[in-house]
């Protein structure tokens, strides 16, 4: 037993319904009630919810080898993944960790760059052409109503499909990046539904047999990236030729390659769509925070007849990996946002051994959800928490408490993919908004939903208005 106060079986039994609409704002509610650590009495497992810096610290952190991801949130992933970084635990995890790592080094991220830009480019172009057709403005240039959550997606696909699979086009033409994605998806749907209304895993169901279909598409995807990456004589230092290498060398079983391939893509693709979107939202409700954004884009990248410094040679040219440190308060706003909406909403571990908490005792097995949603909300850690306030990444605002915020995680197991995604985050902004400005559609308020990442349900409409 947990000493800690929550929910009885029946309130649980009474909530169910309530906590599968909407998580979050059951955790929320859950705290209100009973504060700090709840435990919530399930039958199989002891569950506590921990919702102090100091508990997140400890399980995170300081005792970081004594809980593991046996729980259900990656137990689902895996049906997808098989083994793979985010999922895996002990010495499997930290050979993995070790052989992917020089992969995100800051090496790699101007490539992530290239493709971050090149991906707003396309979305740029495909809204300039629906404006285009739908009469709105001459040439359409960037107005109109748009889906953002949609074209947020799409483009995030792309970096990590180009990032991951680009030089591995088949010769056929067919685009394996895509092809695997598109696997990805589907199998992330089925494991997402499934979570909801868990169905007995013997039980040949229409979504048992798309995960097997989508599975197959993956291996099948992999094998041929793999081959073609093998007949080039050169394995390459990017992910995929690390990974090939280790396994030659012994040091990852074969299986790797595809867990980890297939994990990148799950892990990299809707946590930046997340972001973008929610931070597209918020620039969208305060215009004062868009408008210094704008000058600062208009000073890096130039303005219509007024080129800016050297480094800006055209005016509103498109933003380079060169311009990044050039745009604090670009990425003061996406840090922002990720405070806010930080897209994985909740993180769990299981507990290997007994351990305490925060002061509460857990016995082996304990599972232990920390929300950063929750912690980055504290007001005792971060002033007028619900505020909108770039300000706090500046200097210029309240001090961000270290440890009070987690939009990555923390300790051994840190996204391994900060980098790559703050670089695509940022870049994506100064591309799309380097000519135009998102403003609210009346009426139409974005609905927060907490599936895997944090998503708004139904998208979210924004109009674009040329600069
Ligand atoms: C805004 C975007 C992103 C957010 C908010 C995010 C968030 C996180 C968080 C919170 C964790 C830790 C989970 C835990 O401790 O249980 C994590 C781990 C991970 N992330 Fe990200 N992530 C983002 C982008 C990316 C990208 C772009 C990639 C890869 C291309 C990536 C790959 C991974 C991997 C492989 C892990 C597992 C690392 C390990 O355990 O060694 N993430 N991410």
């Amino acid at each position: 037993m947990l000493d800690a106060p929550g929910p009885l079986p029946r309130d649980m039994l009474r909530d169910l319904l309530g906590i599968r609409r909407d998580p979050l704002g059951y955790l929320r509610s859950a705290v209100e009630r009973w504060g700090d650590h709840v435990a919530f009495p399930l039958p199989t497992t002891p569950v506590l919810f921990v919702n102090t810096v100091a508990g997140a610290r400890r399980v995170l952190v300081e005792n970081a080898g004594g809980w593991t991801k046996q729980t259900v949130q990656y137990g689902a992933l895996s049906l997808v993944t098989g083994s793979g970084l985010l999922t895996s635990d002990g010495s499997a995890w930290r050979e993995a960790r070790r052989v992917a790592q020089p992969a995100f080094h800051r090496s790699g991220l101007a490539a992530v760059a290239e493709q971050s830009v090149a991906a707003a480019e396309r979305l740029r172009a495909r809204w300039d052409a629906g404006a285009a057709a739908a009469g709105d403005g001459p040439g359409g240039a960037g107005g109109g109503v748009v889906d953002v959550d949609a074209a947020a997606l799409q483009a995030t696909l792309e970096v990590v499909g180009r990032t991951l699979f680009g030089g591995d086009v088949t010769a056929e033409g067919v685009d394996d990046g895509e092809r695997v994605v598109a696997a990805v998806l589907e199998a992330l749907g089925v494991v997402v539904s499934r979570a909801r209304t868990p169905v007995p895993g013997w039980l040949p169901t229409p979504s048992r047999r798309r995960l097997r279909r989508a599975n197959r598409v993956m291996d099948e995807v992999v094998e041929r990236v793999v081959a073609r990456r093998r007949a080039t004589g050169e394995l390459g230092d990017d992910l995929l030729g690390l990974l090939l290498a280790a396994v030659d060398e012994g040091r990852l079983p074969p299986e790797a390659v595809r867990g980890e391939l297939v994990t990148m893509v799950i892990a990299g693709h809707e946590t930046v769509a997340s972001c973008l979107t929610w931070t597209l939202h918020l620039l969208a409700q305060h215009p004062e925070a868009q408008q210094r954004l704008h000058a600062e884009l208009d000073r890096v990248l130039g303005v219509p007849g007024n080129p800016g410094g050297p480094s800006a040679p055209a005016p509103r040219r498109a933003p380079t990996w060169e311009d990044l440190r050039e745009l604090p308060w670009t990425r003061a706003v996406v840090d922002e946002s990720l405070r806010l909406y930080p897209p994985a909403w909740v993180v769990t571990r299981r507990s290997e051994a007994e351990d305490v908490v925060d002061g509460v005792a857990v016995p082996a097995g304990t599972l232990v959800i920390v929300s950063p949603w929750l912690l980055q909300r504290r007001a005792d850690a971060h002033p007028d928490p619900e505020r909108f306030d770039p300000g706090r990444f500046t200097g210029e605002g309240p001090e961000v408490p270290r440890g009070a915020y987690l939009p990555f995680g923390a300790g051994a197991r840190l996204c391994i993919g900060r980098d790559f995604a703050l670089t695509e985050a940022v870049l994506v902004l100064a591309a799309l908004l380097r000519d135009r400005a998102v403003r609210p559609v009346p009426g139409r308020e974005p609905v927060l939903e907490a599936l895997v990442t944090l998503r708004a349900r139904d998208g979210l409409e924004l109009r674009l208005e040329p600069r």
